[in-house]
């Protein structure tokens, strides 16, 4: 390994501390029952901390250091991201076609008491038809997603995650996907269907192109 790529993966491992640290504050936040004053305090300490992060930030068209975008490395990621303190984190391998994610939702995700927000299983689905689809050799921006809520998805449960490409034609690629727990695979709870459009040339170079040039 180069200093570089040392002083890289030890980078990753920090924002992954920090991710995991967030994940707990956000969970701790969102289920808390401590007095009124202890919000406050915890509020102010907490600002002091944003205050360090905040010395020294990217600015929106510039990637994070440690990520690896031609690689698939986005740490930040609001789904699958190690660093992010929105994402589950959901975790995703492609075998043989088939993408397989697992996670569990914290009550922060909540949407009807005790369950998970439809907005979240969604996005889930988005991100996991999404690696189905790169992995078929044929990536794409998602351009359409209908979801089909079959039974509310349960809070602090194990979760499985599947997903597939189902066609390919032309610039259009059709995947489909379920979540379900893990207890009871055998029975989808919310069910996807994604369209995906591959991007022209001149578009990848539109959207992404200084992205693309700046990657380490
Ligand atoms: C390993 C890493 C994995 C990462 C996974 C990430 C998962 C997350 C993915 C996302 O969330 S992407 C973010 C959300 N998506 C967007 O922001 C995309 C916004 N849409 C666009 O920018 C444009 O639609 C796009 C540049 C993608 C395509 O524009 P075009 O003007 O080139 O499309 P065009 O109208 O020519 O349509 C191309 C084909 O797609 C079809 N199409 C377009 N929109 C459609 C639609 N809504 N439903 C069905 N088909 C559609 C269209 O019929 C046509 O089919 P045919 O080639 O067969 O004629």
């Amino acid at each position: 390994m180069t200093a570089d790529e040392t002083g890289r993966a030890h980078r990753r491992e920090a924002i992954t501390e920090l991710g995991d640290a967030l994940r707990t504050l956000v969970e701790h936040a969102t289920t808390t029952e401590v007095p009124t004053g202890d919000l406050l305090r915890a509020a102010a300490e907490i600002r002091e901390v944003t205050a360090r992060l905040g010395d020294r930030v990217r600015d929106r068209s510039t990637l994070s250091s440690a990520d690896d975008l031609l690689g698939g490395v986005r740490m930040f990621n609001p789904v699958t991201g190690a660093g992010s303190a929105l994402a589950p984190p959901l975790q995703i391998e492609v075998v043989a076609g088939v993408a397989t994610g697992r996670c569990t939702l914290g009550r922060a995700f909540e949407g009807p008491p005790t369950f998970a927000h439809g907005g979240v299983s969604a996005m889930l689905l988005d991100q996991i038809l999404g690696h189905a689809v790169v992995a078929s050799g044929n990536p794409g921006m998602t351009v359409r997603l209908d979801t089909t809520y079959r039974a509310p998805v349960p809070l602090l449960t194990p979760l499985l995650l599947t997903a597939q490409v189902q066609d390919v034609a032309g610039r259009r690629v059709t995947a489909t996907g379920t979540i379900a727990t893990e207890a009871d695979p055998g029975t989808p709870l919310v069910t996807a269907t994604g369209t995906f459009v591959g991007l022209r040339a001149e578009q990848t170079h539109r959207l992404f192109g200084k992205l693309l040039r700046a990657d380490p």
